[in-house]
């Protein structure tokens, strides 16, 4: 069984969300967890998908979750840590794309680990060669095996200096993850330093791990033999936050959200600010708002912090369909994420995807025959429509686009939008939207995507 969403657009969103925990940050101090000596708590945690996928993989590795009833607190205690079933484990596969971060826990602790396929949005290829290459060089014998990766360290764990291609955010956590308790000094060239690798960075320093943040990149951690547990409040969810923002702008509405972080959010707000949104920050939040008037186009680069997010690209673009004007957004991270414009298109937008790097610095894309650029032109009404999600944030920014629109649109796939948006119909229905959810099963789910595309 399935839900399907009906959206009767055209009602300003208003009123208040509140944003919990990072999607991108807590199934990750989940994982530290693993490393500690005694029982580690976390605070702020969503109720999403990634982390109950992460529970339960604890779970299977005989670590005792726990969770407070009243505030959601987990207590994760790693004392039994064991290797799993990989029958339990293969459960796992294409679920999340944390599972590849147990790696260097669970060598630390049980001397090997076998890892599910990965999951995760279909936003490109995303392989996990850089995660291979840096295990390797810590000493980690990887074997590729039918349905994932097996992998454990016969001669042990030894810092390295290593340096990565491209400042990918899970090659990076990756290290931090392993190098905390490896023999000796591990320097990483190249580093990503998003906020959600810098709360990383937090948590093991709680644990007791000596890890140093250059100015150019280069992280340098100094490798300990044993770790604590920590008790940490999770950063807020800044793409969560982004994305309300978004569908405030979208919907010409005004919403509060509740957690929003400034500091997190400066490349967006800049953003923000250039199309004609207006926002108020306040100590426990900010507060989104379409002021009235037009709304200006932009030139856009999506790119590794401090740039614009990649995934606050995607609820943007249905902003700037209601820009006056000629807008660019070059996406410079992923290779395909614009597959969710097509359904956009559909319902009026004026979009143009592109092989060609239109930003203004070439990226690894081009002359790659990607389509990673998009003109779209302003504004047009949108038309309420059928549409089946495709992915996470695209899934969102079909959402807002139904909101706005005129008519009424069927949405179906919503369970992918969990994945990163803690209760989003209760939120939904918070700020005023105007929608029911019935359930479908799956042979009418299947007849709605086939005409949905
Ligand atoms: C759970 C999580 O935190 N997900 C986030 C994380 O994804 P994730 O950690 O998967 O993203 P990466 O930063 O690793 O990926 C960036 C780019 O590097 C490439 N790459 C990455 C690893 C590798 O081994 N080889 C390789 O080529 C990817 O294909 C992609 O083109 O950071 C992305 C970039 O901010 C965000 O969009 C995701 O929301
Ligand atoms: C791409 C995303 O997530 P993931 O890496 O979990 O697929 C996202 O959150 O937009």
């Amino acid at each position: 069984m399935g839900s399907v969403l009906t959206i009767r657009g055209g009602v300003p969103l208003a009123g208040k969300v509140t944003v919990r925990g990072a999607k991108n940050l807590v199934p990750k101090a989940m994982v530290a967890a693993l490393l500690g000596n005694a029982p580690s708590v976390l605070r702020n945690v969503p109720e999403i998908k990634d982390v109950d996928v992460v529970t339960s993989l604890l779970k299977l590795h005989g670590v005792e979750v726990t969770k407070d009833e009243v505030t959601g607190d987990l207590t994760m205690d790693p004392a039994n840590a064991k290797m799993a079933a990989s029958k339990d484990i293969d459960a796992h596969a294409g679920d999340s794309r944390i599972p590849i971060l147990f790696c260097g826990p669970l060598m630390h602790s049980i001397g090997e680990a076998f890892i599910p396929d990965l999951g995760g949005c279909k936003i490109g290829d995303r392989p996990i060669d850089y995660h291979l290459q840096v295990l390797r060089n810590f000493g980690a014998v990887v074997d590729k095996r039918p349905g994932g990766i097996s992998i454990s360290a016969p001669k042990g764990l030894h810092g390295a200096k290593l340096e990565l291609p491209y400042p990918s955010v899970g090659a990076t956590e990756q290290v931090l993850l392993t190098a905390t308790r490896a023999e000796g000094i591990t320097e990483l060239r190249g580093a990503a330093v998003e906020p959600e690798i810098m709360d990383l960075i937090a948590v093991l320093q709680k644990m007791g791990a000596i890890i140093a943040v250059q100015t150019d990149r280069t992280i340098r951690i100094e490798g300990v033999k044993e770790l604590a547990g920590f008790n940490h409040k999770a950063i807020s969810d800044r793409n969560e936050t982004a994305s309300w923002a978004s569908a405030a702008l979208v919907t010409r509405g005004d919403i509060y959200v509740e957690g929003a972080r400034q500091l997190d959010l400066t490349a967006f707000l800049n953003t923000y600010r250039k199309i004609g949104g207006a926002f108020d920050v306040n100590d426990d939040g900010i507060r989104f708002y379409h002021p009235g008037g037009k709304l200006s186009p932009l030139v856009l680069e999506t790119d590794v912090h401090p740039g614009f997010m990649t995934d606050w690209q995607q609820p943007l673009v249905v902003a700037l369909t209601q820009a006056e004007g000629v807008s660019i957004v070059h996406e410079t991270v992923y290779e395909n994420r614009f597959g969710f414009t097509d359904a956009l298109v559909r319902m009026g937008a004026n979009i143009q995807v592109h092989r060609e790097c239109l930003g203004s610095v070439p990226c690894r894309f081009g002359q790659r025959n990607f389509l990673h650029s998009a003109v779209i032109s302003g504004p047009v009404q949108l038309r309420g429509t059928d549409i089946d999600v495709p992915d996470l944030r695209g899934g969102f920014s079909h959402l807002i686009a139904a909101l706005a629109a005129n008519g009424t649109s069927r949405v179906t796939g919503i369970e992918l939008i969990n994945r990163g948006y803690e209760r989003f119909q209760d939120k939904l229905e918070g700020l005023g939207a105007d929608f029911d959810v019935a359930q479908i099963d799956d042979a009418a789910q299947n007849a709605t995507s086939g005409t949905g595309r």
